[in-house]
């Protein structure tokens, strides 16, 4: 039987007995087509069915996710694009916020309101976590007056039928794929929003006139596995942990590119692990406080040999006066019409509170406002793009952007567990 099999599919050894030879000839037909049917079995397999493989789930994730077709446009559109970036101080800017209906977006865009600046806010209103929330920041931005374009960076045309509605002076471009672990999970989302959105934006950017300067969230994360303490913009960031980290870090090459081909004033901001009320559920000490508020136990993560994990938590209020400082300082691009005419500004600063606190302290600061013991599950961190620690130098902002962060983990906590609670309508007595 052996012997009738070919050695390898599709070749076929010449017999000399002819009855042997039509035998054989049929038996090879037939295990040809045996074959056959496996092999297009595998294909089809591969390429419609299976649910789970990347080149499968990603092209309908992202549909569902960012590619949707929204609708914009007419005069009552533009009447409310006009009105939300109407500056109403002396010296304000206009701004086109990315991601405003983000947990970083939405402070920023009140904030900028707030002080008379004209606020934009764009957003593509993504499933990545509770759209819901995302929808009462939007309520919340819109009794301020600020109006949210529902719409992809990806998309070009939209872009530039803003631009044309409004001269924006500013883009604050916080739109992103965030989270260092949902990165293995769904790698296209991270090269669709922060690689291909960023560069369609900054074409967009480079080709208006006048050219926006741009500011932007980088990320703590780009600093990957480096050791040095604490993390200064000086320090290396070749070893990202993440495809997460490597998609910021290329941001930040292509905003020097940007810079130097066509004179766009760029800065970018690495955030380190931002927190506070109307934050990101997908967070540690967001879940945390869900999960030990109904009881469920929580992973804490821990490095080899019992190695303490830590994180130099950042108060959101802090964050939004370092994007404001950031804005304030950017200085006009240089170029017109696509084209550079002199060198331009470009910069990267750290954004974080120089403090960093075990992942354990945090929880036990959840513990005391929530009222509730946690149940621990003490677990090795896991090899999935987490870094073991990170620790801001902010001496560069500081000079530059008047940055300098007054709140501390405790307090800072204490405000997201009281909008927690208020927010969820959770009928707990807890924070006192
Ligand atoms: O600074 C950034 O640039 C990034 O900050 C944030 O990332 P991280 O600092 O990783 O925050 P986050 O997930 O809240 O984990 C916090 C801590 O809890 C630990 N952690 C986490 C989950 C868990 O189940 N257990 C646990 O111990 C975990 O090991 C970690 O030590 C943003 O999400 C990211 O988008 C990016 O902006």
């Amino acid at each position: 039987m052996d012997s009738l099999i070919p050695s390898t599919p599709g070749k076929f050894k010449m017999e000399k007995n002819s009855y042997m030879h039509r035998s054989r000839l049929h038996s090879s037909i037939a295990k040809l087509t045996f074959w056959s049917f496996v092999f297009i079995g595998i294909i089809y397999i591969f390429f419609f069915r299976a649910p789970s493989s990347y080149s499968a789930s990603l092209p309908s994730d992202l549909s569902r996710r960012s590619l949707r077709t929204y609708t914009y446009g007419g005069a009552t559109w533009e009447k409310r694009v006009r009105s939300s970036a109407r500056i109403r101080s002396p010296n304000g800017v206009s701004v086109l916020v990315t991601g405003a209906a983000g947990f970083v977006g939405t402070h920023v865009s009140a904030a900028l309101k707030r002080r008379g600046d004209g606020v934009l806010g764009l957003d593509n209103f993504n499933d990545y976590y509770d759209p819901s929330l995302k929808r009462a920041r939007q309520a919340l931005l819109e009794r301020s007056g600020v109006f949210i374009v529902e719409g992809d960076i990806n998309d070009a045309a939209l872009l530039r039928k803003l631009f044309e509605v409004v001269p924006f002076t500013h883009v604050m471009h916080l739109a992103a794929q965030a989270g260092v672990r949902y990165a293995m999970e769904n790698p296209g989302s991270y090269v669709h929003s922060n690689i291909a959105g960023f560069v369609n934006l900054l074409e967009i950017c480079k080709s208006v006139n006048p050219q926006p300067a741009i500011v932007w969230a980088s990320s703590s994360s780009v600093y990957g596995l480096n050791t040095k303490v604490p993390f200064s913009e000086r320090d290396r960031t070749d070893q990202p942990a993440s495809l997460y980290a490597a998609t910021k870090k290329a941001g930040e090459e292509i905003a020097h590119t940007y810079n130097h081909i066509y004179g766009l004033s760029l800065t970018g901001l690495r955030f380190f692990t931002v927190y506070g009320p109307w934050g990101r559920p997908d967070m540690a000490y967001f879940f945390f406080t869900k999960d030990i508020l109904k009881g469920k136990s929580i992973s804490i993560f821990e490095a080899a040999n019992h190695g303490t994990v830590a994180r130099d938590f950042t108060y959101i209020d802090d964050i939004v006066r370092g994007c404001l400082g950031a804005l304030d300082t950017a200085e006009k691009s240089t170029g017109s019409g696509g084209k550079k005419r002199g060198p331009a500004q470009l910069r990267v600063f750290n954004l974080g509170n120089t403090s960093p606190v075990p992942v354990t302290d945090l929880v036990t600061i959840l513990e005391r406002l929530l009222k509730v013991k946690a149940k621990r599950n003490i677990m090795n961190l896991p090899r999935n793009g987490d870094v073991q620690f990170t620790h801001a130098n902010i001496s560069y902002a500081q000079r530059e952007l008047g940055y300098k962060p007054v709140t501390d983990l405790q307090s800072g906590l204490k405000k997201f567990v009281r909008w927690y609670l208020n927010y969820y309508s959770v009928g707990k007595k807890a924070v006192e």
